[in-house]
């Protein structure tokens, strides 16, 4: 690839704006189209309801959030999940979870190791097939709809093994060709990319020899490049230092200004709480609380909330041999 100058501001944008286009597109294609879809699938397609005001202003949003990217109005709810459900052999990972998520939205999960994030997330991509349970991306059945679901969606799955024996400029373009971009494009909106994650003088290098960090950002961008609406990331801040960080969080930010919505799991609390317009916070494969953030945390931390509802700390009495150092 040949390496560029960092893009303007406004070349990253027209790239993170695409979901609008995307948006318009799917919009148009789910009313004129309706009768081409399987009528039970159509059948489900919600109906438009009220949109409904911010729970409280986005820490980050330097525009205003009615930019002419904005969803269409009359897809109100970018992803709905009903009844999902996931057993592995004897044991429930996840047990009928219901979550509702708007457009523009940044949307945090977060829950104690084995709560079911994971298990969650790639059942909503797609990745995983449910036991039970509906869900819907735009209106598309995931599982019902596969094909059309899917090009909404841009996935960061957990562990993810990406091809690293291909340069970061290759990977991207694996991305690209595999969502049926052409060359010019996959070449065009690498750059932005790259120049958008800081990667810019590193996409000749293998990924293999990436740090955890670079990987990270490298991921994310393979799965922006077709311009998805609704971004699902497993744990994306996960080694990321916090320039880097700071980084992924503004290319994010734009992405939502311009009507994408990003879902994200989490471990930290404090970055949720920082970025997330609304939340769930699962444990034991359930949703304990969920909705706008002001809503769910009722004044309280989400630290203090997510104890609160997932279990305080582990008993560790029993454990006085600890104290007793060996010699
Ligand atoms: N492929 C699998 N086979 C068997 N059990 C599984 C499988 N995947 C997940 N589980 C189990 O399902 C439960 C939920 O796992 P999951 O990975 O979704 O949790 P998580 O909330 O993402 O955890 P963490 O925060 O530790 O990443 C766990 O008990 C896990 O052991």
């Amino acid at each position: 690839m040949v390496a560029r100058e960092a893009p303007a501001a406004s070349e990253v944008v027209e790239l993170i704006e695409q979901p609008a286009e995307a948006a318009a597109d799917a919009a148009v294609l789910a009313q004129v189209e309706a009768p081409a879809v399987p009528e039970e699938t159509a059948a489900e397609v919600p109906a438009p309801v009220q949109r409904r005001a911010p729970a409280k202003p986005h820490p980050l949003r330097h525009t205003a959030p009615d930019s002419p990217a904005a969803a269409p109005a009359s897809i109100d709810i970018a992803l709905s999940v009903q009844g999902l459900t996931k057993r592995f052999g004897g044991r429930t990972a996840v047990d009928g979870i219901e979550l509702q998520v708007h457009p523009g939205s940044f949307f945090g999960i977060v829950g104690p190791n084995g709560a079911g994030k994971t298990t969650t997330l790639s059942m909503i991509t797609g990745l995983l097939r449910p036991d039970g349970g509906v869900v819907r991306v735009y209106g598309l059945d995931v599982w019902g709809n596969a094909a059309l679901a899917k090009k909404q969606i841009g996935v960061l799955p957990d562990r993810l093994r990406l091809f690293d024996r291909l340069t970061g400029a290759e990977l991207l373009h694996h991305a690209g060709a595999l969502r049926g971009l052409d060359r010019a494009t996959i070449a065009q909106r690498s750059a932005d990319l790259a120049a958008a994650f800081g990667l810019e003088h590193s996409m000749h290098r293998l990924v293999a020899d990436f740090s955890a960090g670079m990987t990270k950002k490298i991921a994310i961008a393979a799965a922006m490049i077709h311009a998805p609406r609704l971004l699902v990331l497993d744990e994306p801040f996960e080694s990321v230092d916090p320039v880097s960080t700071s980084i992924v969080l503004d290319v994010l930010t734009r992405f939502t200004h311009a009507g994408g919505t990003v879902i994200l799991s989490s471990h930290s609390m404090e970055l949720t709480e920082r970025i997330c317009d609304a939340i769930a916070i699962i444990a034991d494969g359930a949703v304990l609380a969920a909705g706008p953030l002001a809503e769910v945390l009722d004044g309280r931390s989400l630290e203090e909330r997510f104890v609160e509802l997932a279990g305080g700390a582990a008993a560790v009495e029993g454990m006085e041999w600890l104290q007793n150092f060996s010699d």
